[in-house]
């Protein structure tokens, strides 16, 4: 650790302003071993430690998640790690560096029970610890510590070392920012001091037990201890300086789901205030993650507000993100690494903080006065010889210079804004822009019977004119805030925003913003030629796009871990361990020319891992396939563990053909069928084939070309190779699936009655299906993280779609007394085993409907009834083309697509 000391009071001033340095928040993540609880309850572990800095996800097999399955931090510690070992390697430089003159912060962060307050104060006791010991050695220095504490408990800031309850007010102060106002400051007399000082606050905080922790932290606390020293040759003299800093130990009170802790009134109220706060402070980070992004609400809670300087602003900072290891608390865990990712994003701007006495404040401006009167008397110098014409010159052809750039890179932000707007505006405004005299009928009546208010974020355009959309926004009232927790929208709502509105747009689109450094990690890292052997030749791909693509295609491995950039071409690609370190634990991408299997395996002595098998597949699989015209861009991304790291493999071959082409091939990609997707060790998917130009599209029958797009072209089969039993059972499987997810996202009866009543099992329905799928699954994902989808400016969230529903199920009661007579409906009741003497028989009966998602029988009369009652029936049959696809060519429609099922899961 550096000092500073030796800069007395003339030297020192230079620090003053100009000491400030960039660094990012160092951030670190610990999982606690499995608790008793999660033991007898035969949970399961699924989390796992690689290596220093990466977590993986162990099951991510079993699961279609959306969240990398290996997170990489600065450090991070598994459940045997003690909490001496998280001091040493996570806080203590940040900690520590108090005693230079910084100002500095350590957090703890995560779910409630994953060990905050275990970590936090042990590392608290270590590094007053060793603050005790350094001011002990270093006697040429007079030191003074001083000590405050506070909590925040339910947005009151309170004093840990008083036993008064009286609230504490913040105040602005221009130098200081934010003080707290009466914050009781003891001048610790030793060691033992600070000891009873904690055992103090200790017992003053606010604790109480839930669920999931016997003496849960209701409460965030800050235990501050300033530092000052001065030389002690120089103090009480006039021209002293004194450093002055403080470190923060901040135990956050712990995200939670009320249905998780069981809480209930006092509880779920501190739950509350608890989860808004978390929810603040993770919008600031997030936004202080993305450089650059106006409005940061610090001032929306009061933990924010007195922590603004450690956000971002001139303290060091560390934060150690708490894990439970447990497959119970799997989306708390994957919130809290989302959290950690933002985290590690944010840049702080430390500096030395010097307290000058005024004698010595006054000799250093008149230093700095003199040295800007030399740099003025300089200036007129160059002026008078003329030489700030040439100087003039040279910056007026810089300006030209990056004036170009601009502009260039302004038309290419245009084009590339245009396109994604095509696109979006062409994926689902696409499938459901036919429009069909057909559908007006029953949506009128719909419409009429306003049962528009139900809420999802995709309906096709068949019934999204039913919806006032201006209503939409009143209709849907945030949750309030008890339901905030009951519904889960848990803290973790900070990531509402990494989620766009359209699951189409692929994996990469939802990882970027779920994990949004993920591509700048990518950006920023060096390439890493691992195989100077294989040609390169990019001039081929003009004459044989084939040859060419493969020859000009390169494999970029991104060690989802630690790495120094490393520029040396001696780096084993398998051996991530030998890769040097890098300050913010960016990716590295290794990029490797593509090698046929066979050329593979015989560099490896024969010996392929699953990966490379993997690899040599794809490679092979493309080899094996002249016919395929053009490949738009084509990548496969395996993650594998197997080497004790994760990687991603990405094969990017170049599209030969215009720019129509290319155009289209940007629109796929970013319409939805995902050209990328993240895959495991056992599955590789592969985006697929654009088709040449010049197809007639509207001749082409839709199950012709569709396959690859859609499905998994490695080691799925193709259409015309299944039995018509096989697509029978796929198709099954497919509408169970959907029907189960259009139940967990609580889409509304009416879609899904709709949806339903297009399903006929004939090979076109897949594509509907695939689309509605892979919409669902976004949503369900997003709704398990927390998550608000917005689309349009509406928000969908998990709440906002619960009370839809039941808004819906409330009109559609009100439709059973307009469509059928008294008579009719004692019959509906008794078929639906509703006892007749029971009140809001009506509401009980729409509640019942679609609710048992295992039986067809049941889904088919919840349908036929639905149907009936909005007015699907009159019209004999859905009209289907109000779903379609719009095949017709140009630059903006989707491509046709040939049916191919999914591959099964
Ligand atoms: N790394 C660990 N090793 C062993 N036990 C641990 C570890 N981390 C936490 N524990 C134990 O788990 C329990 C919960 O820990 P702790 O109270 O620190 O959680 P917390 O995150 O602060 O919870 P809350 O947010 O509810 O206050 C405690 O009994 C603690 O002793």
């Amino acid at each position: 650790m550096s000092s500073v000391y030796g800069e007395e009071a003339s030297q020192c001033g230079d620090d003053q302003g100009s000491g400030a340095h960039e660094e990012k928040i160092f951030v670190a993540v610990r999982l606690r071993p499995l608790n008793e609880r999660e033991i007898a309850n035969n949970d399961v572990s699924d989390w796992e430690c690689i290596n220093n800095t990466t977590i993986l996800y162990k099951n991510a097999l079993s699961e279609r998640s959306l969240f990398p399955t290996a997170c990489a931090y600065d450090r991070v510690f598994s459940s045997e790690c003690s909490t001496r070992q998280v001091y040493e390697e996570a806080a203590k430089g940040v900690a520590l560096s108090v005693l230079s003159g910084f100002n500095s912060s350590i957090f703890a962060y995560g779910q409630t029970s994953s060990g905050k307050t275990y970590t936090m104060s042990g590392i608290t006791e270590y590094t007053l610890a060793d603050i005790y010991d350094h001011t002990s050695k270093n006697d040429d220095r007079e030191f003074t510590l001083k000590f405050s504490a506070m909590e925040i408990y339910n947005e009151v800031v309170r004093d840990l070392l008083t036993p008064d309850d009286t609230p504490l007010r913040l105040l602005d102060d221009p130098e200081r920012g934010t003080v707290v106002e009466k914050l009781t400051e003891v001048t610790l007399k030793d060691w033992n001091h600070l000891k009873e000082l904690l055992s103090v606050c200790e017992a003053q905080r606010k604790i109480g037990e839930t669920a999931l922790n016997e003496m849960s932290s209701r409460s965030h606390q800050i235990l501050r201890l300033t530092v000052e020293s001065t030389a002690k040759k120089f103090v009480g003299f006039q021209n002293s300086s004194t450093l002055t800093s403080a470190v923060n130990f901040v135990d956050l009170a712990g995200s939670e789901r009320a249905s998780q802790t069981l809480s209930a009134n006092v509880r779920l109220k501190e739950g509350s205030h608890i989860n808004r706060s978390l929810l603040t402070l993770g919008t600031v980070i997030r936004k202080l993650s993305k450089k650059g992004n106006g409005h940061i609400p610090f001032r929306d809670s009061k933990l924010t507000r007195i922590l603004q300087n450690s956000l971002g602003g001139n303290a060091r900072t560390a934060i150690i993100c708490t894990m439970s290891p447990a497959h119970s608390h799997v989306e708390q865990s994957r919130n809290t690494l989302l959290f950690a990712t933002c985290a590690k994003n944010v840049i702080t701007n430390a500096k030395v903080n010097v307290v000058m006495s005024e004698k010595a404040l006054v000799k250093q401006l008149r230093k700095e006065l003199a040295r800007l009167e030399a740099e003025l008397r300089n200036l007129s110098a160059l002026a008078a010889s003329g030489g700030s014409a040439e100087a003039l010159k040279e910056k007026e052809a810089l300006i030209e210079k990056m004036s170009r750039e601009i502009r260039e890179l302004t038309e290419q932000r245009d084009l590339a804004q245009s396109r994604v707007n095509m696109t979006s505006s062409g994926s689902w405004t696409e499938l459901s822009s036919v429009s069909s005299p057909d559908k007006v009928q029953w949506m009128d009546d719909y419409a009429a019977s306003e049962v528009s208010e139900c809420v999802y974020p995709f309906r096709p355009d068949g019934y999204e004119g039913l919806n006032n959309s201006n209503k939409l926004s009143e209709q849907i009232p945030d949750p309030p805030e008890d339901q905030f927790l009951c519904d889960d929208t848990s803290p973790r709502l900070f990531i509402e925003k990494y989620f766009g509105p359209d699951p189409c747009k692929g994996w990469e689109n939802i990882a970027q913003r779920t994990v949004p450094n993920l591509e700048d990690n990518c950006k920023e890292v060096q390439c890493v030629e691992v195989d100077s052997n294989t040609n390169n030749t990019s001039s081929d791909k003009h004459t044989s796009p084939r040859k060419g693509d493969q020859e000009s295609g390169s494999i970029d491995i991104d060690h989802n871990l630690a790495g120094e950039q490393s520029s040396s071409s001696d780096t084993d690609s398998s051996d991530s361990n030998n890769l040097p370190r890098s300050r913010s634990s960016e990716a590295i991408i290794v990029n490797v020319p593509v090698v046929k299997g066979s050329e593979l395996a015989k560099e490896n002595g024969g010996i392929l891992s699953e990966s490379e098998k993997e690899l040599c597949t794809i490679k092979n699989d493309l080899e094996e396939k002249p016919s395929q015209p053009e490949v738009a861009a084509d990548s496969v991304k395996v993650l594998s563990k197997e080497q004790n790291h994760c990687f991603t493999i990405e094969v990017k071959l170049k599209m030969k053909g215009d720019d129509s082409e290319k155009i289209s091939a940007e629109e796929l990609k970013k319409s939805g069928e995902d050209i990328e997707k993240i895959c495991t060790e056992a599955e590789v998917a592969k985006s697929v084939p654009e088709k040449q130009s010049g197809d007639n599209l509207d001749n082409e029958p839709i199950s012709k070309e569709l396959g690859n797009f859609i499905g998994d072209s490695v080691n799925s089969e193709n259409e015309s190779e299944l039995s018509p039993s096989r697509q029978s059972t796929e198709f099954e499987k497919q509408r169970q699936e959907i029907i189960e997810l259009w139940d967990a996202c609580n889409v509304p009866l009416v879609h899904r009655t709709y949806f339903f009543l297009l399903f006929k099992g004939d090979p076109t329905d897949s594509v509907y299906m695939e689309v509605e799928l892979r919409r669902l699954t976004y949503l369900k994902n997003a709704f398990s993280l927390g998550a608000k989808v917005v689309k349009d400016g509406q928000i969908f969230s998990q709440a906002a779609s619960l009370n839809a529903l039941n808004r819906e199920r409330e009109m559609l009661s009100k439709l059973l007394l307009k469509k059928f007579h008294s008579k009719e409906r004692d019959n509906l009741y008794q078929k639906w085993g509703i006892d007749l003497k029971t009140k809001k028989r009506r509401l009980q009966l729409c509640h019942k409907l679609w609710k048992d998602t295992k039986d067809m029988d049941h889904i088919k009369e919840s349908a036929a009834l639905i149907s009936k009652l909005v007015g699907f029936e009159a019209q004999n049959e859905v009209p289907k083309e109000m779903f379609e696809l719009n095949f017709s060519p140009g630059p903006k429609n989707l491509r046709s697509f040939s049916w191919k099922p999914r591959k099964p899961m």
